[in-house]
């Protein structure tokens, strides 16, 4: 394979500091042993999530520079709009300050208490707004997403039948919409194939039941279709994410990620009654329509950023650059969720520190280690995010991973081989590794503020 450079150069850069084993000690600590509460100076090299956390283009900053910071009909809007409509192909377009403010609003226009909403394998921020809405989600995945070691293509797909049978036991009046995902995050972010897609298209519009998508990180999916579907080797990726758009009534973005933006998100459909019903509720939460809780510069970085993630040359690397970790891992013996995602490498937790039961966190233990041996700061994916269920028990997901996320258009990878080297590490000397309690959990969303301590 030929290698690939980075298809930018550096203009400018941040700088990163290595810390002590002490101060690292000290601050996994004060963190609670949760790497969501460490402060950003005691990291070295962030992989907690690619949400936000990308390098903006030379373009992007210069249109910032000329964003229209008027209170209403500003200019910025009309960029969104209109690089929405070119590359995604939806009409209409609701601005919201990130991913889970659009996840919010649509939750509400589209949800009757008491309906249900299948989606391929529940995210933490999509769920909690479902069931605010008074929905219930199921989970409507191939059941190979839950296999860590399973080298389905698309382990993303839905489970036709799965989705069929909860039609027949609800009825199709009682389903709100389906969400499909493209990437799934929490099952390592795996693609779902066209074929899929248009298979659920088939059954929505048999029983009329809307197909919503949440296409936070499309451009990746589309690269996966690109690279592993008949049929799409030779198409351009914006052109395969526009035809994955066009079987879809509307998408969630969180412009965080395959917007290539630090902050933003919106609703976009084909139907002008949800974009009114949408108009109405973001005036409440977020803004005025045309700026959705954003400044004017946000939304032409956005609009400038969705088209740059989608350029076959940006991707390859990308993608080629979290397929050169997971490999590296790999090749180590370290267990991963395989195939490579397009996001980021998800450590299989359970396989790893195999001697510790789910209720010892082991995703939450490793993620902490990995943190004490070299600074590299990773995002725990199991138990703990998993949370507890309606009768107060924490649910079990099969899948208890550390997220390796890299960001897009940051790290070399010099930094991918130190981020591996220091894995490497703790996996030889996993079986000495301990687990970990809670000492404190906040009722909703505990990933992020739970506090532990070591067993
Ligand atoms: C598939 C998908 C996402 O991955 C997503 C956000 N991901 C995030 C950010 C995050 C959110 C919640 C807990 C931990 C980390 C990620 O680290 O992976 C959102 C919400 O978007 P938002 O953050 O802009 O509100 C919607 N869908």
């Amino acid at each position: 394979m030929p290698a690939i450079a980075e298809p930018y150069r550096i203009k400018m850069v941040e700088p990163i500091t290595m810390t002590t084993r002490e101060q690292r000690e000290a601050a996994i600590r004060a963190a609670g042993y949760n790497t969501f509460l460490l402060r950003s100076e005691d990291v070295y090299i962030d992989l907690l999530t690619d949400s936000g956390t990308s390098a903006m283009s030379d373009r992007q900053w210069s249109a910032m520079m000329m964003g229209d910071e008027a209170y209403a009909g500003a200019r910025s809007f009309d960029h969104l709009v209109e690089s929405v409509r070119e590359s995604y192909g939806f009409p209409y377009v609701c601005p919201t300050h990130q991913g889970r403010g659009a996840e919010h609003l649509i939750s509400r226009i589209l949800i009757t208490p008491g309906q249900h909403v299948p989606g391929n394998m529940y995210f933490t921020t999509t769920r909690v707004h479902q069931e605010l809405a008074g929905g219930t989600f199921h989970d409507v995945i191939i059941d190979e997403a839950h296999d860590p070691s399973s080298l389905h293509p698309f382990k993303g797909n839905v489970d036709l039948d799965k989705f069929q049978a909860l039609i027949d036991e609800v009825g199709a009046d009682q389903i709100a919409y389906i969400n499909v995902a493209v990437t799934v995050n929490m099952a390592g972010g795996q693609p779902v194939s066209m074929a899929n897609i248009r298979a659920v298209r088939e059954i929505c519009d048999r029983y009329g039941i809307i197909m919503w998508s949440d296409a936070t990180r499309l451009a990746e999916n589309a690269y996966f279709i690109k690279e592993r579907e008949d049929g799409y080797a030779d198409r351009p990726v914006a052109e395969i994410a526009r035809e994955m758009l066009s079987h879809f009534d509307g998408i969630t973005m969180s412009g965080k990620k395959d917007c290539l933006v630090n902050i933003g998100g919106f609703l976009a459909m084909r139907d002008e009654a949800i974009l009114t019903k949408a108009r109405e509720l973001v005036v409440v939460f977020e803004g005025m329509p045309t700026y959705g809780g954003l400044a004017g510069r946000d939304l032409d970085a956005m609009a400038v950023g969705l088209r740059e993630a989608l350029d076959d040359d940006y991707l390859a690397h990308r993608i080629g650059q979290v397929r050169y970790l997971g490999e590296r891992l790999q090749e180590a013996g370290v267990p991963i969720v395989q195939p490579v995602g397009g996001h980021a490498v998800f450590i299989d937790a359970a396989a790893f520190l195999d001697h510790l039961p789910q209720d010892e966190l082991p995703a939450q233990t490793l993620a902490a280690e990995i943190f004490l041996d070299s600074g590299v700061r990773a995002m725990e994916r199991g138990i703990v995010s998993a949370g507890r269920d309606a009768d107060g028990n924490h649910r079990h997901p099969k899948l208890e991973l550390v997220r390796l996320t890299i960001p897009r258009r940051v790290y070399t990878n010099s930094h991918m081989d130190v981020v591996a080297e220091s894995v490497i590490r703790v996996f030889q000397r996993r079986k000495e590794i301990q687990g970990l309690k809670f000492v404190y959990e906040p009722p909703t969303l505990r990933f992020f503020t739970s506090r532990f301590e070591p067993l």
